[in-house]
């Protein structure tokens, strides 16, 4: 698991680590790290131009510490100083005594253009709001420069707690967290600022709580939680899946989420509805009925909601599934139709899986406030049902009803933006809840094999390619875990 700490909780360890350490010791473990990652990716440091953009705190001040072990070792560096007066003493000094000098703000054209690398020492964890002005025009100048950008612990002007970004933003190639990864560098749109992501290690870890903010799930997360089956398992026991979906309109929509919810797992799916025939053509293994979901005989989860449509069957097949005793999947059409009321009082698990479109129409929000303030948004969706909320788009986010952390999906590609993606995403994660994962692990898991589904196909793809991609998938999970646990001859 990769977990996420927001700026009061990284504060409070690095409060109680500072207590057991000599002054400095930390920021000289940060700024190792940076510049370490710095001649990595100049792939040589002699003659290297390298450019500081100090802010004047700690970030600057880790920034300065690397730009001077870099000048040590041969580099030009030139510092940027956004406040002068304010600048980290001892780390300015270390950069002169290493041959760096400093330059004006108003200079920082002209350094910038002939630099190799940028580093943004503007602000970190202690950034409040949108950039000011001057700052602003420096990640500006970062953004264009011709050089590559190094971000200290995170880009400067975006929110480590939540990603969201107020105006201009630096842009970076890499970025380096040191001793806890921040939320915002994982969700968009923070999280398309940063780059590739490294990690500095500053010994933060033992005094982290075991609760993070987030967590996204890796390989082997996702291969204890899937559903095998042992020698006992018949398809009853190993889940049925119901699938209501799909209308005289659009029939695809069921044979998507069809499709999707036998590669999740379910030893069955049943498909009620009336894209039976179109079902039965492409899967014939699917029990089909016509009639309402009542009468469909039993279930262990249920998928409600691709290409449903909103007629007077519509509306009733969503009343009765949302007062189904058993865990259920609200997606597309039956997020409009499904009582509120009725899904808060449920008692089994509840996935809802709205776009950012959807989520907007649910909490009475713009679409641009949704996808700008995600993880607000799946907070607030998650409480306003009680339910399991799963926001898609560009980031993927779980949350909880429970106050337990937010899951982001680190898997996944643009190209998932295809028609009958999400419906092919609701069967899959449907089948998973009949297997009977819960609600977060089932939402967490449909979306990372999904996203990796989305990653392996050549594009651009058909969203029911994704379908048939999840047995590879799910192969190359198994195999990269068992490998893992190999010895290394
Ligand atoms: N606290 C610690 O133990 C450690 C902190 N480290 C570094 O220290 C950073 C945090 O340092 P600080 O607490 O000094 O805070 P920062 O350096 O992140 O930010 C504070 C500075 O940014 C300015 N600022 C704030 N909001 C701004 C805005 N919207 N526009 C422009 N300027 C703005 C403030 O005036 C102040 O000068 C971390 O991100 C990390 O880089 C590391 O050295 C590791 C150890
Ligand atoms: N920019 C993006 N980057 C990554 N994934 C995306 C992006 N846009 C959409 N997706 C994913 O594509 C899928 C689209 O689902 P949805 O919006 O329900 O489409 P549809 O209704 O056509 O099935 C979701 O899994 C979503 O997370
Ligand atoms: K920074």
């Amino acid at each position: 698991m990769r977990c996420g700490y927001d700026v009061e909780t990284v504060r409070a360890a690095e409060r109680a680590l500072m207590g057991t350490l000599p002054d400095g010791a930390l920021m000289r473990r940060a700024a190792f790290g940076l510049a370490t990652a710095c001649a990595d990716m100049l792939g040589g440091v002699y003659g290297r131009r390298v450019v500081v953009l100090a802010g004047s705190g700690d970030n600057g001040g880790d920034a300065l510490y690397a730009a001077a072990a870099l000048a040590r070792r041969g580099a030009g560096a030139v510092a940027v100083e956004l406040a002068p007066e304010r600048t980290h003493p001892g780390a300015l000094a270390a950069l002169r005594a290493a041959g760096g000098r400093t330059v004006a703000p108003e200079d920082a054209d002209a350094v910038i253009g002939r630099a190799d690398l940028v580093l943004d020492g503007i602000v970190g964890i202690g950034g409040k709001g949108g950039l000011r002005p001057e700052a602003a025009r420096l990640a500006e100048l970062a953004r264009r420069a011709r050089a590559a950008v190094v971000a200290v612990d995170l880009p400067s002007g975006i929110d480590p707690d939540t990603g969201e970004v107020a105006g201009e933003a630096v842009r970076a190639d890499v970025t380096v967290a040191f001793g806890a990864y921040k939320p915002g560098l994982l969700i968009d749109p923070g999280a398309e600022h940063v780059g590739a992501l490294r990690f500095t290690d500053i010994g933060l870890g033992p005094h982290l709580p075991r609760t993070p903010a987030l967590e996204a799930l890796q390989h082997a997360d996702v291969a204890a939680l899937l559903p095998s089956p042992s020698g006992e398992s018949d398809k009853y026991r190993r889940g049925v899946v119901g699938v209501v979906a799909g209308s005289e309109r659009y029939p695809g929509a069921a044979v998507l989420a069809v499709g999707g919810a036998l590669r999740g797992g379910a030893g069955a799916v049943r498909y009620v509805g009336p894209g039976a025939d179109a079902v039965i053509a492409r899967f014939p293994e699917t029990l089909v009925s016509a009639g309402p979901p009542a009468k469909a005989g039993r279930v262990q989860a249920w998928v409600i909601g691709p290409g449903l449509g909103d007629d007077s069957r519509a509306r009733q097949a969503v009343a009765e599934v949302v007062a189904a005793d058993v865990p259920v999947l609200i997606d597309a059409d039956a997020l409009r139709l499904a009582d509120r009321e009725a899904v808060r009082a449920r008692r089994a698990g509840t996935v809802l899986t709205p776009h950012a479109g959807e989520a907007a129409a649910l909490l009475d929000a713009d679409r641009g406030d949704v996808e700008g303030a995600r993880l607000a948004q799946v907070r607030r969706l998650a409480e306003e049902f009680r339910a399991t909320a799963l926001l898609k788009g560009s980031t993927t986010l779980v949350a909880g009803p429970d106050g337990a952390a937010v899951r982001v999906n680190p898997t996944g590609s643009a190209w998932l933006s295809t028609a009958g993606s999400g419906d092919v995403l609701s069967g899959l994660t449907g089948s998973l809840l009949a297997a009977g994962l819960s609600a977060q692990d089932a939402a967490s898991v449909g979306a990372y094999l999904h996203g990796l589904a989305g990653r392996d196909l050549p594009p651009p793809f058909g969203a029911h390619e994704l379908a048939d991609r999840v047995p590879l998938v799910r192969a190359s999970i198994m195999d990269s875990v068992t490998n893992d646990a190999l010895p290394r001859t």
